[in-house]
């Protein structure tokens, strides 16, 4: 066994590396490691830049998860709206058995990553085979990892995969910010000029954005029954089209009954930042990890990053997403 940090009674659990197990540990070891940002290390595996936390969870999901061809899985990078979108899909996919009720619906008791949890985060770490016989049909889970790393189950079967990018300038304002609110400051830097180079370098949680984006972009053109690809920004500017493209992708189409009823102006004021941002279970709870809900909520708008970014920030992100997009069609 090997422990890869020094004990610490005062980290909260989301924070705590436990000691990996043997085929983990000589896994880890072998990998490239640059200091992290909430993490204390990341570790360069598959490409892929993975807190030592999540390397155990990874691993198992990587080796143990069998889709089913019915599984809705939701891919983000980190910060793109995840939290956002899983409580739009959670709402979606189960409005018949929980009508989009203002005043009574598990979205206004639990919070959205408890309600869609992140397979190799939450339940892969947990347990190497985890019991997801409890979940009810459509399956509801979601991941950070590129393409390139999901399990061969996810990518054979007829699953869904719905991916959501949002501009890397924003992403990393509020990555930053988020990582600045849950880690310990002893940890990784707190300068934003260090941190948007790593980020500039690839070196982020799940990392490159680039390739992350990418990888489902490429997919989602080649096989556009099995990806969709949504943009933060889209969503925002054009919210209602956007639910309706999901709901066609996933083919739970809205009915005309349903749209006489407002079901869907309901779904997306549940979901709506202020809605779920004021809830008491979002306002004081924590994630069984501990991590505080509110963690998950700061502004949710688009464009933050002109309150953040210097000029040569600005141009350098949008240097690199330029080269690194060039020719792909993609603009974010
Ligand atoms: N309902 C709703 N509407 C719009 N925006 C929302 C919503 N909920 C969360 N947010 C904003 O999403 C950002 C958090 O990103 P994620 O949820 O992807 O974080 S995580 O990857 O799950 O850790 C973070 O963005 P920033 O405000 O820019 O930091 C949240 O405020």
């Amino acid at each position: 066994m090997l422990s890869l940090q020094p004990p610490s009674s005062t980290l909260p659990n989301y924070l705590q590396e436990d000691e990996l197990p043997q085929e983990c540990s000589d896994v880890v070891s072998s990998l490239p490691r640059e200091t992290g940002w909430i993490a204390k290390y990341l570790h360069q595996y598959q490409g892929c830049w993975i807190a030592t936390r999540y390397m155990k969870g990874v691993l198992a999901f990587q080796k143990h998860f069998q889709a089913h061809h019915t599984d809705i899985l939701l891919v983000t990078t980190p910060k793109a709206g995840t939290t956002w979108l899983k409580a739009i899909l959670f709402a979606l996919v189960n409005r018949v058995r929980y009508r989009p009720d203002p005043l009574q619906h598990p979205l206004l008791t639990n919070n959205p990553h408890v309600l869609v949890p992140f397979l190799d985060v939450n339940l892969y770490t947990q347990s190497q085979v985890p019991d997801l016989s409890s979940f009810a049909f459509p399956r509801l889970f979601s991941t950070h990892l590129p393409f390139a790393l999901l399990p061969t189950s996810v990518k054979d079967s007829a699953c869904k995969i719905v991916y959501l990018c949002r501009n890397p300038k924003d992403t990393f304002v509020s990555l930053w910010h988020f990582t600045n609110k849950l880690r310990p400051t002893a940890w990784g830097t707190n300068s934003l000029e260090e941190a948007f180079d790593k980020f500039c370098r690839g070196v982020s949680l799940y990392g490159p954005y680039w390739d992350n984006v990418l990888g489902y972009w490429k997919k989602s053109l080649e096989m556009p029954q099995k990806v969709l690809f949504l943009k933060f920004e889209e969503i925002k500017e054009h919210p209602a089209a956007n639910l309706r493209r999901l709901a066609e992708f996933l083919e739970c189409p809205f009915s005309l009954e349903e749209k006489a009823q407002g079901v869907e102006d309901n779904i997306l004021r549940l979901c709506s930042f202020d809605n779920l941002s004021n809830l008491e279970v979002n306002k004081s709870g924590k994630l069984p990890a501990g991590e505080e809900n509110n963690a998950y909520f700061r502004r949710g708008e688009v464009g933050d990053w002109m309150n953040h970014l210097t000029v040569e920030m600005i141009e350098k992100l949008d240097r690199i997403t330029e080269e690194k997009f060039h020719g792909t069609g993609l603009r974010v």
